[in-house]
């Protein structure tokens, strides 16, 4: 099911998203919740919101955190998903880095793939979580729409992010030829909950062509097939 939420401005969209997000970590099971952030500029506000508004409303003592994706930069790069994370809320709200499981984008994109999985696994293990497909579940990711359609570094054509059994895989900036490491479209389906952070004019026509992709029965966008194959996903958006 698609749980569409529209606001008039991106600041009630994030506050929407953090309420939310607020309640399943206050609801939580275990002692920690699971959440998976994604990167880049719609991120970076929701960073900031979270950092200026919501600094006490959640319990980010509970929180532990990992990424959909990243860049295989040094953190101290304005490209780096970790990095920007780091200097917009894990560094102001002094968040310990027993709390943070970061992609290390210094590291052969191969190698580290396949040394986030088993972290994650572990990780994710000790905390017996459920195991969905035989995969360990988040409890949460977050994810971005690019305006090319991609979520994640899932992009157009990559059919072994799309169909991997793997948690994570290298991927290929399209354009730029960056380096990237992203959750494969299975390990994000199989996430307990899934939201997706939609903000900016620019990102309209996106999710305009998303909505009309879905209903093919292919659907071509990689943003389309997670949303087109989950279970449920909310939508948060400023689109009123
Ligand atoms: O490259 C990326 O793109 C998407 C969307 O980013 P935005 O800058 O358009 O908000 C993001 O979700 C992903 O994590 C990031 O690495």
């Amino acid at each position: 099911m698609i749980n569409f939420e529209n606001f008039k401005n991106a600041k009630d969209a994030v506050f929407a998203l953090s309420n939310a997000l607020q309640t399943l970590v206050a609801m939580r099971e275990s002692r920690f919740f699971n959440l998976a952030l994604s990167g880049g500029g719609t991120a970076k506000i929701m960073f900031e919101i979270w950092r200026d508004f919501f600094s006490k409303k959640i319990d980010w003592s509970s929180v532990r955190f990992f990424w959909v994706d990243e860049r295989m930069v040094e953190d101290s790069s304005s490209e780096s998903n970790f990095g920007e994370a780091y200097r917009n809320f894990f560094e102001p709200l002094k968040i310990p880095n027993s709390q943070i499981f970061k992609i290390d984008g210094t590291l052969p994109p191969e190698d580290e793939a396949a040394r986030y999985e088993r972290e994650v696994f572990n990780v994710l293990e000790d905390a017996g979580k459920k195991y969905c497909a035989d995969t360990p579940q988040f409890d949460c990711v977050i994810l971005g729409l690019g305006t090319d359609g991609h979520t994640a570094s899932i992009f157009s054509g990559d059919k072994e992010a799309l169909t991997t059994k793997r948690m994570f895989v290298p991927a290929r900036h399209p354009e730029s030829g960056q380096m990237r490491l992203t959750m494969s479209a299975n390990a994000v389906l199989n996430s307990h909950e899934i939201f997706m952070l939609v903000l900016g004019d620019a990102k309209k026509e996106a999710l305009r062509r998303l909505f009309s992709d879905i209903a093919k029965k292919s659907p071509e966008l990689p943003a389309s097939f997670i949303v087109k194959n989950a279970a449920d996903i909310s939508i948060f958006t400023d689109f009123v």
